[in-house]
């Protein structure tokens, strides 16, 4: 096997999509085709906006370059590493050590501290808590600005708060991507300006790529590039 390169130009690549096609319900009187043959590069470091009509197929690409989803055929590679021969275990490590997620609901378990709620996706890779476990979770909390709010219980926060409690959970394995799909869409314009703000934050601070999915020209004006799906092709 290769040596590992940090130098390589294909280290530097985080995404990378080659014709990738998604039929719904293939072979039966109902199949769709939702994506046409999508082209995509995204680089450690950028942070891209995806925008596009409502149906356009965005969320049903994230889904595929999550790997929550596999394309009907054309080539992914997340990280370098490509996609099509891997069995779901190998995907989901994959998609374990590189890839946190934002949604447009924040998917906390609302009976656990917001601290327990960023601790979960370490406890899932590590299989038991430790006291490094713990304190990257406070860091996180710090940096989300929710230092004060880490013991309360998740469903007790505000909207915009508990985004930023999912920011820091997708946060905790140090992903390379982050893949947010209309994470300000449910939140009044001055959370949905706090959310973006950090997102932002991380992307300058630790480089994370983002594909950041989201029907305000405003904030997608913000972004470093702006991509569109329509009708289940690329444009921009
Ligand atoms: N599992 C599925 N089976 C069949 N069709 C699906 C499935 N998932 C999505 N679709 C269809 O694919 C198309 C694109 O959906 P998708 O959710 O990707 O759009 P979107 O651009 O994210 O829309 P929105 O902005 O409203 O969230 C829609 O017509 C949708 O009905």
């Amino acid at each position: 096997m290769a040596e590992f390169d940090p130098s390589s130009p294909r280290r530097d690549v985080v995404v990378q999509l080659n014709g990738v096609r998604k039929v719904f319900n293939p072979g039966t009187a109902i199949a769709t085709e939702v994506l046409h043959g999508i082209d995509l590069t995204l680089r450690q470091g950028e942070f891209c906006a995806v925008m596009g009509p409502s149906g356009s197929g965005k969320s049903t690409l994230l889904n595929i370059v999550g790997l929550l989803d596999r394309p009907s055929s054309g080539g992914l590679a997340i990280c370098g590493e490509e996609t099509a021969q891997l069995d779901d275990r190998a995907l989901t490590r994959l998609r374990g050590h590189n890839i946190g997620f934002v949604f447009q609901y924040h998917h906390l378990i609302t009976a656990f501290t917001a601290l327990e709620n960023v601790m979960m996706p370490m406890l899932g890779a590590a299989g038991f808590p430790n006291a490094a476990m713990y304190e990257r979770a406070q860091a996180l909390m710090a940096s989300v600005g929710l230092s004060e709010w880490q013991h309360k219980l998740a469903g007790n926060l505000s909207g915009g708060q508990q985004q930023r409690v999912a920011v820091a959970r997708a946060l905790a394995m140090r992903p390379a991507l982050l893949l947010a799909d209309e994470p300000t869409g449910n939140l009044d314009s001055k959370s949905a300006t706090a959310v973006f703000d950090l997102l932002r934050r991380v992307n300058l601070e630790q480089g994370t790529a983002i594909l950041f999915v989201t029907h305000n020209p405003a904030l997608a004006a913000r972004c470093d590039r702006k991509i569109e799906v329509i009708d289940g092709l690329l444009s921009g």
